[in-house]
């Protein structure tokens, strides 16, 4: 349980193969109450495979995995009524009701009868498809899907939340709102481990990251080391006039930059510190460039991130 000073996911030494595939060689992963952990990778890199393993819904070829303290591979029903999972694509079911949908989850988890239409109403509320009750699933955008399945997920209040590319479907107002409620259940203690590919939106919702590649965990990160002011990331300048920029510098020793492709002109420097971008602004101001803007290009999680992937290529 949260608070216990376990932890919620710990799985060591996964293999699965596919035929020749050898999607996860020997992966080591631990996931803590009261975070929300991001998984991230390359197309191929094993997160799927790795989330369904951990969701039981896989067997694994060799290694151990424990979910909320149960050994997921013996006792995978405890395991089950411990995680929440909502997995990339919806499921089937189209022809029941949003609420019967809830309700038939519901009862697979054993909520006792009464506390049901509370428990979905609440639920529907959350996900904001409180006006959708007696809908069918089939009538729901894609968008509404994914919300009525992050629903389906929370419906026996689990302590461990797996999602899979969970904002691929969603609007940005939606997509805020899954952020602060990812955070608001991190905050109640719950241990969630997300899948994206949208780099930018993780560095505002995760705590720690953690790199999969070719089967293998590369790297575990807390987020403020990757995204703070220590942290090297990319800076876009942009000056009145690109000329005395590109000369300013090209006069840089062991400088990587370049040309910025936008109309704007500027150029894209680093890997930088924030403090080594103040220094370089001092310079070129000093120079003489018309200097009128500095920012880091990009996010500095996808800045990490292909610092990280980079000689892996
Ligand atoms: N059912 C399957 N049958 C055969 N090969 C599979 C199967 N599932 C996954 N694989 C292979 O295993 C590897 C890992 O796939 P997986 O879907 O876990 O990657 P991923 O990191 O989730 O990728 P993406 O970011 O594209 O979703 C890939 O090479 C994939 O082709």
């Amino acid at each position: 349980m949260a608070g216990d000073g376990g932890l919620a996911i710990e799985a060591r030494g996964v293999v699965r193969r596919f035929g020749p595939v050898e999607a996860l060689r020997g992966l080591d992963i631990t996931v803590p109450y009261g975070q929300v952990t991001a998984l991230v990778g390359a197309n191929g890199a094993g997160k799927t495979t790795l989330l369904l393993i951990l969701a039981t819904l896989l067997a694994p070829d060799a290694g151990t995995v424990r979910i909320g303290g149960h050994d997921a591979l013996a006792r995978p029903a405890l395991a089950r009524g411990a995680l929440g999972w909502m997995p990339d694509t919806f499921g089937v079911y189209d022809q029941l009701t949003v609420d019967e949908y809830l309700g038939f989850f519901a009862d697979a988890y054993g909520l006792p009868r009464q506390e049901r239409p509370r428990r979905i109403r609440a639920l529907l509320t959350l996900v904001h498809l409180e006006d959708h009750l007696g809908l069918p699933v089939h009538a729901l955008s894609r968008g509404q899907k994914q919300r009525l399945g992050m629903a389906r997920a929370l419906v026996h209040r689990p302590r461990v939340l797996l999602l899979d590319e969970p904002a691929s479907g969603l609007d940005p107002r939606s997509r805020i709102e899954l952020r602060d409620l990812l955070r608001s259940l991190a905050a109640d203690g719950v241990a969630v481990l997300v899948s994206s590919h949208i780099l930018s939106e993780l560095e505002e919702i995760a705590d720690r990251v953690v790199l999969v590649d070719h089967g293998r965990t590369a790297g575990d990160h807390a987020m403020a080391e990757i995204a703070g002011a220590s942290a090297r990331v990319r800076w876009r300048i942009r000056s009145l006039d690109p000329e005395p920029l590109a000369a300013a510098l090209d006069g840089e020793p062991d400088l990587r930059w370049e040309r910025a492709a936008d109309a704007a002109g500027g150029a894209e420097v680093g890997p930088l510190t924030e403090g080594e971008a103040a220094g370089l602004l001092a310079r070129l101001v000093a120079a003489g460039v018309p200097v009128s803007g500095l920012a880091p290009a990009g996010s500095a999680l996808e800045s990490a991130y292909l610092a990280m992937t980079e000689d892996r290529r």
